[in-house]
This record gives C-alpha cells, structure tokens and sequence, in this order.
C-alpha cells in the first residue's frame, strides 16, 4: 500500500478518483508501451537550472478547474496558454492532469511538450511510478509527489525513480512533519502549499512558518495564493527561490503580462530575505 489517507478531506475523495482514472488508463496502455514512449520523448530539461540562481523563478500553472473554487477557466488551447507563460518569462510551466476536479489529461501535457521549451511539471496526485512513466512518456521534466498522500518507503521510492528516469521530483508539503519526512526522504525540490487540504482556505503564513526549517542547499517553491506581484515579493522575503501560481493567471484578462509582472518582480535582488524588507 503505497497510499496515506487523510480521512474525510477532499483528498481522499480526489484520491479515490485517481486510481479509478488510473486502473482504466493501466488497463488501455501496458507499462512497456509507456516506457518505450518514454525513450521516444524529448531529453529532461534541467529544473534545478530553471530554479535555481538569484532570481525568485515563476511557476505558471495550466488549471481549468479546482475543488476550492470549480470551474476557473474554459482553457480550450493549453499550449497556447503555456507559448504566453513562456513568452511572459515563466521558469517552469506547471499542468495539471487530474481530470475529475481538475479538467486536466495527459494529452494537455503532451500538448505543452509540443509547445514550449522550460521544463514542465505534471501537477497530480501520484501514487505509482507507472504515473512517473505517464510524465516522461508525455514529456514533462518535473512531478509532484505529495507527502500527505505517501507512506514514507512509497515516497522514498518514487522520488529515487523519479531522479532514474530523468524526472526532478517537486516534494509538496504542508506542515512540519511532512517537512521533516520529505527531508529524511532525500527532496531536493520542496514546495510548501499554503492551501489547507482540510478547508481548502489558503494560508500565505505557512510557507514563512516552515520555510526556515528547510535545510540550506534544498530549493524552496511557495505554492497557491500568489494574487500578484506583491504576493510573491512577500512569499520572496519569507525565502522563496520559486512561487507556483495558477488561478490568478487563467483568470485574468493577460496572461501573459501577469507573468511578465511576476518575472520582473522575482528578478528585483532586493525581493530576497537578506536585502532586507522593502520590496
Ligand atoms: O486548487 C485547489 O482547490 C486544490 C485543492 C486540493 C488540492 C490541490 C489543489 N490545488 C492544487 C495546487 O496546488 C494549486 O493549483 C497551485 O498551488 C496553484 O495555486 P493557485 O495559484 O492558488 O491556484
């Protein structure tokens, strides 16, 4: 059993959802056929470059829907949205493939492969490395892989095969102890997500709670309630080498200005927690 359950929240009834989704697609493609799309794919783009450095990196995320908020944004052309996040500066374009709460697939993953140059993170909620295999042979670079949904050897594993087949695992957190099994698990890419998967309420405070007890060297992404500019000049000064963003890009009226905003503010060095805190 690879899985956690965090009984009663909306995770469960997304999780349930998953592997129903994800019985049906093991079913209609055998774990050979996706390796050997795997090994047709384009080589991993290199995240940490993407992520790292003095910058404070952009995120831009392709969601349609969402349990908190339900339908967001209609989306009809996922790579043209992501062409303007690239074309806007993003770092990383993030998508989301779950499909029930969600709207997302893998064929919008591989649409953005298609599209875009950065590297892409399949947003979902994994449990199995034949769902690592799904990203590589869709194209992404990166995958999420959520603590709260993981017993710790299940974590331990995917993100070792993660690394083995070229994807960088992006290690979401939210809380403290989460925090210390995805160090103990060897992250190297921690995202701390302010929304409480309990109230689905976003807390912009949990990220500068938990950001100083990460340990130097492990690059730390805040994710969810980023409004603008000023959110992640905010979540920057609390530590933030990178902010993960999705509902306030789809919508608003440009996309593409949003992120160009965001870049230019994550590009300022006084954004950092040692220039001090005027932004
Ligand atoms: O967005 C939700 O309602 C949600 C609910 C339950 C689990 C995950 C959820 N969102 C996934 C994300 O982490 C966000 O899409 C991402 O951090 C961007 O957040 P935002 O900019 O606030 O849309």
């Amino acid at each position: 059993m690879n899985e956690r359950s965090l009984s009663g929240t909306v995770l469960d009834d997304i999780l349930a959802g998953v592997r129903e989704d994800l019985a049906a697609r093991q079913a209609a493609v055998s774990l050979e056929d996706l390796k050997e799309r795997a090994g047709r794919a384009p080589a991993p783009r290199d995240a940490y470059a993407a992520l790292g450095g003095d910058k404070v990196s952009v995120i831009a995320e392709v969601k349609r829907s969402s349990p908190s908020k339900g339908a967001l944004a209609a989306i009809a052309d996922p790579a043209a949205l992501a062409a303007d996040y690239e074309e806007g500066g993003a770092h990383v374009i993030s998508v989301l493939t779950e499909r029930r709460r969600f709207g997302g697939s893998l064929d919008d993953l591989a649409a953005v492969r298609a599209r875009v140059d950065i590297p892409i993170l399949r947003k979902d909620f994994i449990v199995t490395s034949y769902q690592l295999w799904e990203a590589r042979a869709h194209g992404a670079d990166l995958a999420l892989l959520m603590v709260v949904s993981l017993e710790q050897p299940a974590l331990v594993s995917l993100i070792e095969r993660a690394e083995s087949i070229g994807l960088t695992p992006l290690v979401e957190i939210h809380t403290e102890e989460e925090l210390e099994r995805a160090v103990a698990a060897g992250a190297r890419i921690i995202g701390i997500n302010a929304r409480n998967l309990k109230t689905l309420e976003v807390d912009r405070d949990v990220f500068a709670k938990l950001a100083p007890k990460i340990p130097d060297g492990i690059i730390k992404i805040a994710e969810s309630g980023v409004r603008g500019p000023h959110d992640l000049l905010a979540y920057a000064r609390a530590g933030a080498d990178a902010v993960l963003v999705g509902e306030s890009l789809v919508t608003g009226k440009d996309p593409r200005k949003a992120v160009e905003a965001l870049v230019t503010a994550g590009a300022h060095p006084a954004t950092r927690p040692d220039h001090g805190s005027e932004g």
